[in-house]
């Protein structure tokens, strides 16, 4: 799995919470790369409502993950969340647009370390930080279920090495 020549980055898989089309519960998200960075804009409604118009914080958590999980496509590894730490700054408002970005801070063999904001226009809405952890196909075979085909060459050897990370832009 890898962006596509445009820099949109592909479903993790159609049913993804997160970005699958097909999850007519999911957040649906579109993310593109952005340089070195993951980039996706959210709206969020009623369904994920917690506070009265405010989103629940456990939706903006799912939402930085997810978008962890593209930043793994950008970068063509395959891992999963070993820990994600969310700061909420200020409440995320249902029915604004808010701006997803995310990036690889730096790796360490099977350790990524991942961060991402969430803006409202110029406000920082809630920052992430996550460990992600390198896994290769059999982490996924334990499910059962049918692993998408283009998941083959993403679920590549966790021994390779990661490109430096690039400065901040
Ligand atoms: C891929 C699909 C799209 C992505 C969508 C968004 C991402 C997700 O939602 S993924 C779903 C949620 N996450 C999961 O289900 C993962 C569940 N956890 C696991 O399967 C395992 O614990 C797993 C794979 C993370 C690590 O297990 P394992 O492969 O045995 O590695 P393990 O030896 O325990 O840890 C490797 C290293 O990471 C460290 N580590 C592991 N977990 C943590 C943690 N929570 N905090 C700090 N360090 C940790 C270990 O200490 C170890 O460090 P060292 O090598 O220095 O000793």
């Amino acid at each position: 799995m890898k962006p596509r020549a445009d820099g949109s980055i592909p479903p993790h898989q159609p049913n993804c919470f997160g970005c699958g089309p097909e999850n007519a519960a999911g957040l649906g998200l579109n993310m593109h790369v952005d340089r070195s960075r993951v980039r996706a804009d959210l709206v969020l409604d009623h369904r994920h409502e917690g506070a009265p118009g405010f989103a629940h914080g456990g939706v903006v958590a799912s939402a930085l993950d997810d978008l962890f999980g593209g930043v793994l496509v950008m970068l063509g590894r395959a891992a999963v969340t070993a820990n994600l730490s969310v700061d909420y700054r200020a409440p995320a408002l249902l029915g604004h647009r808010l701006r997803l970005t995310g990036w690889c801070a730096r790796s360490d063999g099977r350790k990524l370390h991942l961060q991402g904001e969430l803006h409202d226009a110029e406000t920082l809405v809630a920052e992430a930080r996550a460990l992600f952890i390198s896994v290769d196909g059999d982490h996924f075979q334990r499910s059962g279920a049918t692993m998408p085909e283009e998941w083959n060459r993403w679920l590549a050897p966790v021994e390779a090495e990661l490109p430096p990370s690039k400065p901040d832009i």
